[in-house]
């Protein structure tokens, strides 16, 4: 007789649907949750981990995802080894929880310019703050997420690691750095810790935490992206802006499941030919050689194309390049301090460095060598629930100075060369925090520049929506004439009524006005709009937008009262998308 499989309990969406809302939930409500499903239940509640040993906590910060995965890969890999966990974003937990805990895991990336993912800013203040709590019964470890090419390297790790020791903790495995090649490292760093996590005493049927059923939906991510078509690729503003912006069309063959206005897409893009082949040039190769990258096997040129990133060389490639080239000067830069290594290589791009210490790499260990391409991310500008087989993206070229050169972002020129017919590969990134909220509450959306993109989407779909709340628009951009992005889409909303104000900023239009200034202007309506339960988004350019942030905080808390913008946060009102 074979044993019959038990149906899994949900539908493939309704998974999703649970999934994504339980990392919404903040500590305090997954225990209350926990506590009410099982008194409500008639069935004996089988929680795994409920005598004596707790489940074991693992906290991740991040801002564009990978930290979420490898959170979600450790507590897997727990569940295999019969070890209870909870995985939660640690910007919905508050560090005088972590005194209840006895076992927390970090995993946590460094952004900015050395800062904590802005998610989590809060925790991480609380956290360092005078008014964290001491930790003697936690045991701990931390997993931190960087990259080498930037000057605080993996610091936001570091600084959780030796703050939680400094509140009493102890440590149970060494903190591990990972460069942007992060998932060897980190699968080893994981199978290290998986030895010092206590097992769950189960009481029922449940091992560890709750896994997707294994007919779960198709999922994309970077390692297994959707191939799309592109259809429209068409210049928004003037035709000759520097920095122009495109509006691209792709055509969805397969739906992507649960992708919200507010989420976004990863875009792997492929590095321009010509740098390519002045890669191939000065390492004397000729391209067609075969190599293999992730078991797969591909010709050279295909796999510098598609896979590693041709511009920043990163540490370890200054290694692999002082062997391969001899150069006594790079030999002796390998011995110098790390920090030193990175001041040269923020001075060297990949090509100078192949041209200046010339060698002749084997075409494998070259890949090898090269750090991964890394993916970009770009907000999704329409809602596939009103257009479900199209995907619309919103992309500014993206220059910056480079010793005497001028260079170019790669994927945004990626982006802006594509053709109707092209393939571009990509996976969806959800962003619960960038969302419509589920009531009807006013909305203040502030965007800057290729910031309306969200906006767009969710102008869409409340278009489509019985009930509308007030929505207010404030956007900014150079010129009117030339760079009123989606102007007919914006005029249309505030036509059918879908927006109830508009207000534009035009910096060369408009002398001395900022983003700020309308709202400065009419501080009464937006406070009002605010006292009605209003939730504000802030979307584009951080410098600019952080400026905003301040300005608006003073303006408000004058108003309001001390503290109105914080609580604009704390009942998660506040909405930012930056970049
Ligand atoms: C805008 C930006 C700024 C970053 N700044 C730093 C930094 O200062 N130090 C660092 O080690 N890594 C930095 N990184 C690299 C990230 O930490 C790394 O990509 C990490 O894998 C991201 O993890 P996440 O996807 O969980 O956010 C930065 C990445 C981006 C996109």
């Amino acid at each position: 007789m074979t044993a019959q499989a038990t149906p899994p309990p949900f539908s493939d969406p309704q998974w999703s649907q649970l999934r994504q809302w339980l990392e919404t939930l903040d500590e305090r409500q997954r225990w209350w949750l926990s506590g009410y499903l099982a008194a409500a239940s008639s069935a004996p509640a089988a929680v795994a981990g409920t005598e004596g040993t707790q489940p074991v906590l693992i906290g991740y910060g991040t801002e564009t995802d990978n930290c979420r995965h490898l959170a979600r890969t450790l507590s897997e890999h727990c569940g295999d080894a019969g070890i209870a966990t909870e995985v939660v974003d640690l910007a919905r937990l508050r560090p005088r929880q972590l005194a209840r805990r006895d076992h927390l895991v970090i995993i946590t990336a460094t952004h900015g310019d050395g800062d904590p993912p802005e998610p989590i800013q809060d925790f991480y203040q609380g956290l360092m703050g005078d008014g964290a709590p001491q930790l003697a019964n936690l045991k701990f470890a931390v997993l931190a997420l960087g990259d080498s090419s930037y000057e605080r390297f993996c610091v936001t790790g570091q600084e959780f690691d030796q703050r939680l020791e400094a509140l009493g903790g102890e440590r149970l495995i060494a903190r591990q750095d990972c460069d942007v090649d992060f998932e060897q490292p980190a699968r080893d760093w994981i199978a290290r810790l998986l030895e010092k996590l206590p097992k769950a005493n189960t009481t029922g049927t449940a091992q560890g935490p709750a896994r997707a059923p294994t007919s779960s939906p198709p999922s994309y991510d970077k390692h297994h992206p959707l191939t799309v078509e592109v259809l429209v690729n068409q210049n928004l503003s003037a035709a000759d802006r520097a920095q122009p912006i495109h509006h691209l069309e792709l055509a969805l063959d397969q739906a992507i499941p649960d992708l919200f206005p507010g989420d976004a897409v990863g875009i792997l893009a492929d590095n321009p030919p010509e740098l390519v082949a002045a890669v191939l040039d000065a390492c004397e190769l000729s391209g067609e050689q075969p190599v293999t990258v992730n078991d797969d096997a591909q010709p050279l040129v295909q796999a510098l194309r598609q896979t590693r990133d041709l511009t920043i060389a990163g540490t370890g490639f200054l290694a692999f390049w002082a062997e391969q080239s001899q150069a006594p000067a790079l030999l002796e830069l390998c011995q110098a301090e790390s920090r030193r290594q990175r001041a040269f290589l923020r001075d060297h791009q990949l090509l100078d460095l192949l041209h200046q210490y010339p060698a002749r790499p084997p075409a494998q260990a070259l890949v090898e060598a090269l750090r991964p391409l890394q993916p970009r991310l770009y907000d999704v500008a329409n809602s596939l629930a009103v257009l479900d087989d199209e995907l619309h993206l919103t992309v500014k070229a993206f220059h910056y100075p480079f010793r005497k050169r001028h260079e170019q972002g790669i994927a945004s020129r990626y982006l802006l060369d594509l053709q109707p017919g092209d393939p571009v590969r990509l996976y969806p990134h959800r962003n619960a925090r960038f969302r419509l909220p589920d009531d009807d509450a006013p909305l203040i959306l502030i965007a800057e520049g290729t910031g309306i993109a969200p906006y767009r989407a969710f102008l869409q779909a409340l278009s489509q929506q019985s009930q509308r709340p007030p929505c207010w628009l404030v956007f900014a951009e150079q010129r009117f004439e030339d760079d009123f992005l989606y102007q007919l889409d914006i005029q249309q909303a505030r036509a059918d009524g879908v927006l109830e104000r508009v207000d534009t900023v035009f910096y060369q239009d408009q002398p001395g006005a900022g983003l700020i200034t309308p709202l400065l202007d009419q501080i009464d309506r937006l406070g009002t709009w605010i006292d009605r339960g209003a939730h504000l988004y802030l979307c584009g350019d951080k410098g600019r937008l952080s400026d905003l942030e301040s300005g608006l905080k003073t303006a408000l808390d004058q108003r309001q009262g001390d503290g109105a913008w914080k609580q604009l946060g704390r009942e998660k009102r506040l909405h930012r998308n930056l970049y």
